[in-house]
């Protein structure tokens, strides 16, 4: 060591003075350079015998990124220079692979194991001793450290691919859904978001399996995981890392795997006995693009044969198939990039970046070097677009890889849009996530200067033809196979209200059920005139009307503050921002209302007066329907002093309504919640798991049961998870008013409601304190409900 030390001339004057003299003392017996060439033959030779009846290794070229090739070109080339190696004559071929190292240059390593494993050479097991026994995280702190460094050790090979964690503690999942990270954990998490992973967490019976499974984890391929390849041996890590599997079409072992994937297009070899019509069609490569429709092992797929092709059975083996790539059409007139081909200039206008995001989503087929290069181009296309309009068009993504739109605010996520739209793997070059890293938390930051206010304001001083990035909602995947048009309960109020007793009887009876199995219905016939409903929808329209400035004024600062206008729900906490403007008043028991615009306030508070009269009857009728006396929610509840909130929600026209969400799952506070709309619906409710687009009937109010109507029905009336989706005809607006007792009540389970067999059920708490608890945190499905479940 010391002779390199020396001889690198960097030696640091600190060294002991002994070793100083003695090394120069002896300076004459080092040589300047290391001698070039390899080392003279000698007599003894050493050499290390194959198995018997092994065979040679011949590993065929596996792609790199061209960064890569480059280094190992140039590392090859310095290293022939001075002679430390020679073309190699006999047929064994073995991979190479680049490791980074501490001071950022590469280290070239030879995937020998492919040879280890046909002669005696072993590992030595002291040397991996220490890996071997990494202990298994017990927490979620010390599991997403051993996340971060697995990460750090293995980055070499995991930029370049999609990859699954198994995970056996549900701890990371709890820590990853922190709203408020510590600084440590914050960093780590940004770490790791930078990866295009996929995490599985298993646990029970099953987990017993897959821990096996995956600290055995192997390459699809190579039957090697990536640690094996570089290192011989398999490190039992607490998270091992599998290749998430690809349908390159061109294994590490030079075989030749044939997978497609369904929704993936073809070509298809038409047998002439089988398709004897056909043969005139045959094309040199196949007949098609025909899309997989299904997968039937790893020998039969079935493909999307149009009619005209007879009636005949669909399955293909594979023989008979090819994938389709686009780069065939790269020879024809269709150049998806509008022009010449490879010397496309990197997307300077918005017009030449659209046709860079077309193709990449038209993409197709395995990644070729042409592609890779059109790719990269694509992705700078993207870069200076957040560079330039603080939002990224994401129009282009397909949905149903499963995870639905991803937020562009991580530079993985942007990475995980490639990958997914080609379905392979992409080599994305570190330099590129480098540069949209850097301007995404430039655009971050920026974000976090200003708060956002008004999304009306926003959406029209900006002709948007998409939407910014921090709006991007993450859907369940699920969603879309869950919409259902179901039967909504009605309520006729001039049946609840009426004088004969068996109509109100019957109207009570229907009231109980709807809050029972639904915590939903439209009420009809309830006499609030249609005049005021709408003289309520366009002066609210005329409120978000005003100029930013005006509407500023009613901002307020506090949760509770009495009259408050914003945007999202709570701009404070969230990181992702909700399609939605609002105002919200304390109309009861002070009414309170924004002064303008004129004539504003009287239509509000004749509309909240209107409100509490119906949910009075209400509250009679399903006192009335839970066996108690007609006045009993309202005596309980001090309704006469109940505090009531009048929310406009306003949602302005989105250009890619799919993309957002006006108000995500959520359950109201209070005990009812009577909401109105313009024309334009948007509202659902979610029953069994299935989310129920609303369709009012017209002039009708739809009312659902808040968590104060659970908490006091102690379960019986279940609060009702809803939310508001937008379009892109134009502004939605909705009016709801929660009605809910007065801010010091305190609220628990009335004790007629419980007993020994079905105890209570949720923690008193006053009304006020709930509030503050709903309202200063994001809006979620699992309502603070959650928090006071006993
Ligand atoms: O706009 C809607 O339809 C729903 C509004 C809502 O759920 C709310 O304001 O709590
Ligand atoms: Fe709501």
């Amino acid at each position: 060591m010391y002779k390199d030390i020396y001889l690198t001339n960097n030696h640091n004057s600190s060294f002991p003075s002994v070793v100083e003299s003695l090394l120069q003392e002896v300076d004459d017996i080092f040589l300047r350079e290391p001698p070039k060439g390899l080392l003279p033959i000698r007599g003894i030779k050493h050499h290390i015998d194959f198995f018997l009846g092994a065979v040679i290794p011949i590993r065929l070229a596996y792609k790199i990124v061209p960064e890569e090739v480059k280094e190992i070109q140039r590392q090859v080339e310095e290293l022939m220079q001075k002679g430390f190696m020679r073309e190699n004559l006999n047929p064994c071929r073995v991979h190479v692979i680049l490791v980074p190292k501490k001071d950022g240059t590469w280290r070239m390593c030879m995937d020998y194991s492919v040879i280890n494993k046909d002669t005696r050479v072993s590992v030595d097991e002291e040397k991996v001793k220490e890996i071997r026994d990494w202990p298994t995280p017990t927490n979620a702190n010390e599991e997403l450290y051993a996340l971060v460094s697995a990460l750090q050790t293995w980055q070499h090979y995991l930029w370049s691919m999609e990859f699954i964690i198994h995970s056996d503690n549900l701890s990371l999942k709890f820590l990853k859904s922190q709203g408020k990270l510590n600084k440590r954990h914050g960093k780590w998490l940004e770490y790791d978001e930078m990866f295009p992973y996929v995490i599985k967490y298993k646990n029970g019976k099953e987990n017993i399996v897959a821990d096996v499974l995956s600290r055995r984890v192997v390459h699809t391929s190579t039957s090697f995981s990536s640690f094996e390849t570089v290192y011989g041996f398999d490190p039992l890590s607490p998270l091992d890392v599998l290749l998430f599997p690809t349908n390159d079409s061109l294994n590490l072992d030079g075989k030749q795997k044939v997978a497609f994937d369904p929704g993936g297009w073809v070509r298809v070899h038409l047998r002439k006995e089988r398709f004897p019509n056909q043969s005139s069609k045959l094309h040199p490569r196949g007949d098609g693009p025909f899309q997989v429709i299904e997968r039937i092992n790893d020998n039969a797929y079935k493909i999307d044969l149009p009619s005209s092709y007879g009636h005949v059975s669909a399955t293909f083996n594979v023989t008979d198939l090819s994938l389709f790539d686009t780069d065939d059409l790269q020879d024809s007139r269709t150049n998806p990039l509008g022009e010449g081909g490879n010397d496309v200039n990197l997307g300077t206008t918005i017009n030449k970046r659209d046709h860079l995001r077309d193709y990449l989503q038209g993409m197709k087929g395995p990644m070729t070097r042409n592609k890779t290069k059109h790719m990269e181009q694509s992705l700078e296309g993207l870069i200076k677009e957040v560079q330039e309009k603080d939002y990224v068009d994401l129009s282009p993504i397909p949905t149903g890889y499963g995870k639905g739109h991803v937020p562009l605010d991580n530079f993985g996520a942007l990475r995980q849009v490639a990958v997914y739209n080609t379905n392979h793997v992409l080599y994305i070059p570190n330099y590129l996530l480098h540069s949209i890293s850097q301007t995404l938390k430039e655009q971050n930051h920026l974000r976090g200067l200003k708060k956002m206010f008004s999304l009306k304001d926003l959406v029209e001083s900006n002709c948007m033809r998409s939407v910014p990035s921090n709006y991007i909602f993450l859907k369940n995947p699920e969603d879309a196979l869950l919409l259902e048009t179901e039967n909504i309960p009605i309520i006729d109020y001039s049946q609840l209200t009426s004088s004969n007793p068996n109509e109100r009887f019957k109207a009570i009876q229907q009231l109980g059920d709807a809050c029972r199995d639904w915590g939903f219905f439209m009420l009809i016939n309830h006499g609030v005139s249609e005049t005021l409903r709408d003289e309520l929808v366009r002066e609210g329209q005329r409120f978000f009307d005003l100029s930013e400035k005006e509407k500023k004024e009613y901002a307020g600062e506090k949760i509770l503050d009495p009259v408050r206008c914003g945007t999202s729900f709570n701009v404070m906490v969230e990181k992702t921002l909700f399609w939605r403007d609002y105002l919200k008043c304390h109309v009861h028991p002070h009414f309170n209302a924004p002064s303008k615009p004129p004539g504003f306030s009287e239509i509000l508070k004749e509309y909240s007066a209107k409100g509490r009269e119906l949910t009075g009857e209400l509250l009679k009728g399903i006192s009335q329907s839970l066996g108690l006396e007609e006045n009993y929610i309202h005596k309980r509840m001090n309704m006469d002093s109940g505090f009531q909130v009048l929310v406009i929600n306003f949602y302005p026209p989105c250009p890619k309504p799919e993309l957002v969400m006006g108000l995500p799952a959520h359950t109201d506070h209070g005990l009812l919640t009577l909401l109105m709309q313009n024309e334009f619906g948007g509202l659902q409710i979610e029953l069994n798991g299935k989310w129920i687009p609303v369709h009012p009937l017209p002039n009708s109010f739809l009312v659902n049961t808040g968590d104060h109507l659970e908490i006091l029905t102690n379960g019986k009336y279940k609060s009702v998870v809803h939310r508001a989706v937008v379009n892109k005809k134009g502004a939605r607006i909705s009016v709801g008013i929660a009605n809910g007792p007065p801010l010091d009540t305190i609220v628990g389970p009335a004790p007629e409601l419980y007993d020994e067999v079905t105890p209570p059920a949720y923690r008193a708490i006053t009304y006020r304190d709930y509030l503050q608890l709903q309202q200063s945190n994001e809006l979620d499905r699992n309502s603070c409900l959650d928090r006071i479940r006993i």
